[in-house]
């Protein structure tokens, strides 16, 4: 047979194919209309791996991505089976609600920010929120604490630096609270190596930064054989640098940081790598989702069952949403168990992504809707405050 000959076959298949998906899709809207009626689950996890097993049986060589296949489509048959009966309907209607008022103009916000005047998180809260209050609390804990009790309307915190990776505290924090991300800030972080009056690089013996700023600068520590010691925030490990009065001793922390405690620079800028760059999150109780947002966070657990994430992301990717982060983080009391911390583009107010939400609100264990925002493409500049 010609190269034509098959693939006039292969639309002829596809015809087929097609007509019964239709078919298998309006049964599946069948069977939602009688579930309605009868009270019954949408999820019915034995009837699913009775099809599967069938279909592994008889597909012979074909058996795995057979599986595939069927998955796939019970995976969208149970999608529009939830939205047929308004599944996810309270994540809709808050979605639907939000506020919509820009960040920039919450003059009267309280931003809980970690360290103290001139941590990296405090530059980005000024950029986000140019006319607010900034209120410095010791570590993110106590951050995201401040947003719990209602102290601060707002929290600023890194989530993660192009050399450093992930900071998995934050990751950790934000899905034990849930609360939604309002904005991002992307920030030029050099750092700078100092210490008091007199100190230079080779009476340093100790090096004190939070442990992102260690990771960051591992270069330089190296170099002068020092001590690397973590703090809670770069801004303290310049204060506590100043306290101690002690040429031995360094930070690693802002410009603005080392000028607000009297320390002298000794090497700027101090990181390894060249274009480093740390990535804010706005954390708020209520959901917010300006205009422009454009960038989708979500979380949730899955089974331990071949394909199951790659089964959800596939309806992502079948909704035109680009995923631009992935993380997952050991669950709380379960060994070896993750929760999944995912970022994509989109507007969750777009018909099609909102219905993909609520259907897998409905669908998914432990799924959390955390937020749209304006996502930042550029870093912004880094504010003198
Ligand atoms: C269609 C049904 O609902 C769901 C979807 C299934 C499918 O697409 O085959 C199977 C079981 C259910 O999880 C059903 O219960 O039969």
């Amino acid at each position: 047979m010609k190269l034509e000959e098959v693939r006039k076959e292969i639309d002829q298949i596809d015809e087929q194919m097609l007509n019964l998906f239709l078919r298998r899709m309006d049964a599946a809207a069948q069977v939602a209309r009688i579930k309605a009626q009868t009270g019954q689950p949408i999820y019915n996890q034995r009837r699913e791996q009775e099809i599967l097993d069938e279909v592994t049986k008889k597909a012979g060589a074909y058996a795995a991505p057979a599986k595939i296949l069927f998955q796939t489509m019970m995976d969208v048959s149970r999608a529009l089976q939830h939205n047929l009966l308004g599944g996810g309907k309270e994540l809709r209607e808050q979605i639907e609600h939000a506020d919509a008022a820009p960040l920039r103009e919450r003059v009267d916000a309280v931003i809980a920010c970690p360290g103290t005047k001139g941590s990296f998180s405090s530059l980005a809260a000024k950029n986000l929120f140019p006319d607010s209050t900034l209120a410095f609390y010791p570590r993110f804990y106590d951050v995201f604490d401040a947003v719990k009790k209602g102290e601060a309307t707002f929290g600023v915190v890194p989530v993660e630096n192009s050399t450093a990776g992930s900071v998995e505290e934050v990751y950790d924090l934000l899905l034990k609270h849930r609360f939604f991300i309002a904005g991002e800030e992307m920030l030029p972080i050099d750092h700078c190596l100092c210490g008091v009056p007199g100190a230079t690089l080779s009476s340093i013996r100790r090096i004190y930064s939070h442990p992102q700023g260690l990771n960051q600068c591992r270069g330089i520590i190296d170099a002068c054989s020092a001590e690397a010691v973590a703090c809670d925030n770069t801004a303290i490990a310049a204060d506590l640098v100043a306290k101690e009065r002690d040429p031995a001793n360094a930070a690693i922390c802002s410009a603005q940081a080392a000028q607000k405690n009297g320390l002298v620079i000794l090497k700027k800028p101090a990181q390894d790598i060249g274009g480093n760059t740390t990535r804010f999150i706005v954390i708020s109780r209520t959901l917010i989702i300006e205009p422009e947002a454009d960038k989708i966070s979500l979380s949730f657990s899955l089974p331990h069952v071949t394909g199951s994430l790659h089964r959800i992301l596939s309806r992502f990717a079948a909704c035109g949403l680009n995923l631009t982060k992935i993380e997952s983080r050991p669950m709380e009391n379960s060994r070896f168990e993750y929760l999944f911390y995912l970022d994509f583009t989109g507007s969750a107010r777009a018909k099609d992504t909102l219905s993909l939400l609520c259907a897998l609100s409905g669908d998914l264990p432990e799924f959390t809707f955390l937020g749209n925002y304006a996502a930042r493409r550029e870093s912004g500049e880094t504010a003198d405050i």
